[in-house]
Formats: C-alpha cells, structure tokens, sequence
C-alpha cells in the first residue's frame, strides 16, 4: 500500500520505519500543507502533526478524496466538519486519540469501571496524565477520551475539567514531565481505600504501530471510524 505522512516529527518518523517494516510504501513525508502535487498519489494519509494545522491538512486530503487516519490531538472542536467532509468526499477518516492496542483495551475497562462505580457514592474520580514537556496540548486526547468514556457511562458526571472542578465536573490533571511518552490514571478514591487503574506507555511503537494497521484496515471503506472499529472491541 502507499502511505502519505503527513507531519514527520517524533510519531512521523516511527510510523515511516513500521511502515517500511509492515511491506508499506512511503511516498511523501511532508512537513506542510498537503496538496495534490506532494501528497504523490498514495492510498492513505497517516496524519500526526501540530493542533493548530490539523484541520487544515485533514480537509485538504479528503477533498483530494484520500482516505485519513489522524492521529493529531487537541483539534476535535473540528471533529463534526471533518467527518461531513469524508462522508460528502465518498471517501474515509478515522481519529484516534492514541492507537496503541493497550490504550483501546483500557478506554474498554474505564467505561466498564465507571458504569459500577454508578450506584456507588464512597467514590470520587479524578483522572491523570503524564507526558513529555514537548506536548502542546493538555489535557492530552487520551484523557479526552477515557473522561468521555466515564461521563457516557456514569451520570454523576456530565462534563470534563482541567484541574479544580465543580458541581458534576471530572477533574483531570495534566502533568508535563522530562520525556514520559504517555502515562493515563484513573482513580477512585473513597475514605478507606483507592482503585487506581492506569496505563504506562514505555515508548511511541505502540501508537505507531497501530496507526498502520488502522491504515492497512481502513483502504477501500468510506466513512468515519473509531480505532475500537479496527480491533472489534
Ligand atoms: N493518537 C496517538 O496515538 C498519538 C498522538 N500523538 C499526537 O500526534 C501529534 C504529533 O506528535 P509528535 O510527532 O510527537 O509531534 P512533533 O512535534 O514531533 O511533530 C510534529 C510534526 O509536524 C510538522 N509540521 C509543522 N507544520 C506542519 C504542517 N503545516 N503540516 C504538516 N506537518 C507540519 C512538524 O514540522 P517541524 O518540525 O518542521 O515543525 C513536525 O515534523 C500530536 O498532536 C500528539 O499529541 C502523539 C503520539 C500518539
Ligand atoms: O503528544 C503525545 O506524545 C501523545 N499524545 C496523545 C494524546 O494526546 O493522548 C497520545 C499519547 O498519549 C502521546
């Protein structure tokens, strides 16, 4: 298969090598707009780059109607114009948060934790993130995601915040720290006890990897998709 990357950066220059690795083509690596010209015919664009061109360079590849899987966080109040783009395109986009398969095997027990934990009031939930102190965004994508998961699942909660809540509000805690990759915590704290469950990236292969089976899964299908659609969870 051809692959596009667009944004060659830390995750641009893994996912390239997996790629290679996987049987893959790597025919553009840009560090700019995407354009017909550069993007030089590939099959799928894998998209990791900076929040404040993400949506820029999603739409330019769906309007070439080149399929997308972004990985980019901290862009997603653009999500909805994104997905009418694929879907008015005839073509596909998949976001997700972190691709790794343990991540997507933690967002499953978070919602599972927090649909327990709703009859249950000893209880209170905070979330934390770790990560590098490159990271533009925060909270990161991840934490997005498994506050969304909890809020979906737990109506004592209706809306994410970033440190000091109030009311029905998740607190999550975003911490940047030397060069962590990526390390997410849920806890349950109660007066006696506390449930934590957490999940520690040991380096950027996982997200990379699964990144190219998401591009590998997503060839030829029109729409948008989730990562959970790519590993049946
Ligand atoms: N979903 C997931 O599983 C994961 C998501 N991420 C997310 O992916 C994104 C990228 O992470 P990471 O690789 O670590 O970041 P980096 O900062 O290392 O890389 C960003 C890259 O984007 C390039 N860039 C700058 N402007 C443009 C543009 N207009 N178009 C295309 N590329 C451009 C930068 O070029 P230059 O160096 O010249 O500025 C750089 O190469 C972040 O949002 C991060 O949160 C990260 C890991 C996993
Ligand atoms: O910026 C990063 O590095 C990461 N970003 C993603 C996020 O915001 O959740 C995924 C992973 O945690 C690494």
């Amino acid at each position: 298969m051809k692959i596009a990357l667009v944004g060659y950066g830390k995750m641009g220059k893994i996912i390239d090598e997996i790629a290679q690795k996987r049987g893959h083509e790597v025919v553009a690596r840009l560090k700019e707009t995407p354009t017909a010209e550069n993007l030089n015919n590939p099959d799928v664009v894998i998209e990791f780059s900076l929040p404040e061109v993400a949506f820029e360079n999603i739409k330019a590849c769906l309007e070439n109607k080149i399929p997308v899987i972004c990985g980019t966080t901290g862009w997603l109040d653009q999500k909805a114009e994104i997905e009418k783009l694929a879907v008015d395109n005839e073509t596909a986009f998949l976001y997700g948060s972190n691709f790794s398969l343990g991540v997507n095997l933690f967002f499953a027990l978070n919602e599972k934790l927090a649909a327990l934990m709703k009859n249950v009031d000893e209880y209170s939930c905070q979330l934390e993130e770790i990560h590098h102190i490159h990271k533009k965004d925060a909270p990161s994508g991840t934490a997005i995601s498994i506050a969304e998961g909890i809020i979906q699942n737990n109506p004592k909660f209706d809306a994410w915040k970033l440190e000091e809540t109030e009311g029905k509000q998740l607190g999550i805690f975003a911490v940047r720290e030397d060069e962590v990759p990526g390390t997410h915590s849920v806890y349950y704290r109660s007066e006696v006890d506390e449930i934590e469950i957490k999940h520690t990236a040991f380096n950027r292969n996982g997200f990379a990897l699964g990144a190219v089976v998401a591009a590998e899964w997503i060839k030829d299908k029109k729409g948008n998709f989730a990562m959970k659609d790519v590993l049946g969870l």
